[in-house]
């Protein structure tokens, strides 16, 4: 049985949607094929010459083009590495890294994490600012929120205050963050290439659901930023309803505007048109990843700014 079967035979609702936005045999083959592993060295705790040293004796890297720090890495369980228990560095999937690239911070900024366990993100976004500055690192659920909690320690994030409210609490804080990132609750189609349990538990229902509680957080996220400022906007989903739907929605809503991600990552076009709906030209600016892209993790990210003081 070719693959597209497979995944027919496991999920016709989910097979017959998503053909609609591609379907070529890469498409569905890599949906599924499991992923490299990589990882993100922390330098934080080393200088990236030292670490990558360090691991290239025993490993093969190579190098993620669009982050610095990131590399495949040819290892069966990160777990068992010395390297990793240390803090020296972070597994992480490799197109998970591009929502703090975009979102830049800088040290001494005052950054809302919105949606942070287990923290991947966190630890990036607090090795760029080199651990000056904070960030708020939420997540409501705290099971998640303690699994974010011993992650920071172990990585020697010392920038950072974790709570545990739902996201759009934060909304209150009108004009305070300098940066945001509203990495999404979302359906997790990326998430299919490290368990079939996302293809079988996929459900339409889901996905509406998702797409209701982002459109909540986004509002919330764009409210909490100075203005001036930058938000970041993903989800590890292909979904339309919970990528260009949720952006337009902010768009629509507000006096958001989206900027160009100039990054050395191939992309799929942005779905403009669907079930009905006509999204806005400006989300040609968002970046929409599919798995067989960049043989990564599917990825949809946004760039949102708030205009300036004075600025129309
Ligand atoms: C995609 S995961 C975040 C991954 C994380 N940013 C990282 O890179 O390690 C989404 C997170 O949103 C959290 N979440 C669910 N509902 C939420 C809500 N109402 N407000 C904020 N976060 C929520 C989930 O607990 C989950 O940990």
């Amino acid at each position: 049985m070719s693959v597209r079967d497979e995944i027919r035979e496991a999920n016709q609702e989910f097979y017959e949607r998503y053909s609609q936005i591609e379907d070529t045999d890469e498409f569905w083959e890599f949906i599924v094929k499991p992923l490299r592993q990589s990882i993100r060295v922390n330098t934080l705790k080393a200088p990236l010459e030292v670490v990558v040293e360090r691991l290239s004796e025993d490993y093969k890297l190579e190098p993620i083009p669009w982050v610095r720090e990131g590399f495949f890495i040819n290892v069966d369980n990160l777990a068992r590495v010395p390297e990793h228990s240390l803090g020296l560095v972070f597994g992480q999937e490799a197109s998970s890294m591009i929502p703090p690239v975009v979102l830049d911070p800088k040290p001494g900024e005052l950054v809302l994490d919105m949606a942070a366990a287990p923290g991947s993100k966190t630890g990036q976004i607090a090795q760029y600012m080199e651990n000056e500055g904070c960030i708020i690192a939420n997540d409501p659920k705290i099971d998640r929120a303690n699994i974010l909690i011993a992650n920071l320690n172990r990585m020697g994030v010392l920038n950072t205050r974790v709570t545990t409210r739902d996201g759009a609490y934060f909304g209150r804080f009108e004009n305070t963050f300098d940066r945001v990132l509203l990495d999404a609750p979302c359906s997790s189609v990326g998430m299919i290439r490290k368990s079939w349990k996302f293809l079988t538990g996929w459900r339409l229902r889901g996905v509406v659901k998702y797409m209701n509680i982002q459109k909540r957080l986004i509002l919330a996220a764009y409210k909490a930023l100075k203005p001036g400022g930058v938000l970041v906007y993903s989800t590890c989903t292909i979904d339309p309803l919970e990528n260009e739907e949720v952006v337009d929605y902010l768009l629509r809503k507000t006096d958001a505007r989206l900027d160009d991600i100039d990054l050395p990552v191939k992309t799929s076009e942005p779905v403009l048109e669907w079930e009905g709906r006509t999204y806005s030209e400006e989300l040609r600016k968002t970046l929409r990843i599919h798995p067989n892209d960049n043989d990564t993790e599917a990825f949809f990210i946004a760039k949102i700014v708030k205009p300036g003081e004075g600025e129309a």
